[in-house]
C-alpha cells in the first residue's frame, strides 16, 4: 500500500496564528493532520520552527496545486520557508567509508531489513577491503583512492558515482573533504565522530580520551562543513569507561556507540525531522 504521508516543513519569524493558519489550510483541502511539532526560540520575536505530518490521500488537488495554493494563502503571510517531502518519494543515500566497517555496516544492515527509508545507491571508498561486505547487501561498491595531491580529482569523481542523491553519509571516512565540496551539499553530508563533540576533534579521539583519563567516551553524528567535526550536531551517546579501560576497549566500546548514533541520525534526517537552525538543530524525534 503506497505511504500517503507528507511533511511540511517551516522556519518562520515567530507570530501568533501560525499553527491556526496551517491546519485550517491543509483540513480544508482534505489533508488529515497525523503529527505536529513546534518550537519557537523565544516567548516572542524568535524564529519558529513547525514539522507537520499530514496525510495525502483525500486531498482535494493535486501536489502541485496544494503548494501553490499553500505559498499564495500562508507561506507568504509569515514570511515562511518551507518545504513538502513525501514519504514514498524514498530518499537516495550514498556512503563514504574508508576502512572501519561498524558504522557502514550498521546502516545496510538496517536498510537491508527496511527500516531505514531510503535507497541506498553505492558506498565509495578510498581503500579495496570492504568491497565483499558491501557487495554482499547487493549495493554497488566503488574505490576511489584519494591523496592530497589528487583530492579534487578523486572528489569529483565521487560526485559523479553519487549523482542524484539526497544524502552522503561519511561512515567512519577517514578524509577531510574540501570546502568546495561541502559548500555543494549543505546540511545534506552526516558524518560520525567518534567522540562527544565538542570534545576531540580531529583524528584519533579515543587516543585522546585514554591520555586524559576520561570517565565518559561517546560519538556524535553531525552536519558536515568545511571547519574539521564542527558542523551542526543532530545526535550524540555516550558510555562509562574506567582507568582499567585501554585504547583498544575504548575504541570497541565506542564502536557501539557510533553505531546506533549514526543509525538515529541517519534515520531522523530521512524522515525530515531535522531542522537547522545556524550551527544547531532542532530534532523532532
Ligand atoms: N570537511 C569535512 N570533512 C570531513 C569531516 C568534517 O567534519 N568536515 N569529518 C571527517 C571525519 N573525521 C572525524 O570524524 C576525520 C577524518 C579524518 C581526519 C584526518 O585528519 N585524516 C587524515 C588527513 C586526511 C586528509 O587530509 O584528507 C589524517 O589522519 O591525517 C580527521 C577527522 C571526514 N571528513
Amino acid at each position: 500500500m503506497t505511504d500517503t504521508t507528507a511533511r511540511l516543513l517551516i522556519n518562520c519569524p515567530d507570530a501568533p496564528g501560525i499553527v491556526s493558519a496551517v491546519s485550517s489550510f491543509l483540513y480544508n483541502h482534505g489533508a488529515n493532520i497525523t503529527d505536529l511539532d513546534q518550537h519557537a526560540t523565544a516567548p516572542e520575536g524568535g524564529t519558529y520552527f513547525m514539522r507537520m505530518e499530514f496525510q495525502t490521500g483525500n486531498l482535494r488537488l493535486s501536489r502541485e496545486h496544494l503548494e501553490q495554493a499553500f505559498q499564495d494563502a500562508v507561506a507568504t503571510r509569515y514570511a515562511m520557508k518551507w518545504h513538502i517531502s513525501y514519504a514514498a518519494e524514498r530518499k537516495k543515500v550514498g556512503i563514504l567509508v574508508s576502512k572501519y566497517d561498524h558504522a557502514m555496516m550498521e546502516l545496510l544492515w538496517r536498510w537491508s531489513r527496511g527500516s531505514l527509508p531510503c535507497d541506498i545507491v553505492a558506498v565509495v571508498s578510498n581503500h579495496e577491503d570492504l568491497r565483499a561486505d558491501v557487495e554482499n547487501f547487493g549495493v554497488p561498491f566503488h574505490v576511489v583512492p584519494v591523496t592530497a595531491a589528487t583530492k579534487a580529482e578523486a572528489e569529483a569523481r565521487i560526485e559523479e558515482l553519487l549523482a542524484g542523491v539526497d544524502l552522503i553519509v561519511l561512515a567512519r571516512y577517514m578524509q577531510i573533504l574540501s570546502p568546495e565540496f561541502t559548500a555543494r551539499w549543505p546540511h545534506r553530508i552526516i558524518n560520525i565522530h567518534h567522540s562527544f563533540l565538542p570534545a576531540f576533534v580531529g583524528a584519533n579521539p579515543y587516543q585522546q580520551a585514554y591520555d586524559k583519563g576520561v570517565k565518559l567516551i561517546g560519538a556524535t553524528a553531525h552536519y558536515v562543513t568545511a571547519d574539521l567535526d564542527q558542523g551542526p550536531i543532530i545526535e550524540q551517546d555516550v558510555e562509562r569507561v574506567s582507568h582499567r579501560d585501554e585504547v583498544p576497549t575504548l575504541r570497541e566500546m565506542g564502536q557501539d556507540v557510533e553505531r546506533q548514533v549514526l543509525a538515529r541520525a541517519v534515520r531522523w534526517h530521512l524522515e525530515d525531522r531535522v531542522l537547522v537552525h545556524g550551527n544547531k538543530t532542532i530534532v523532532f524525534a
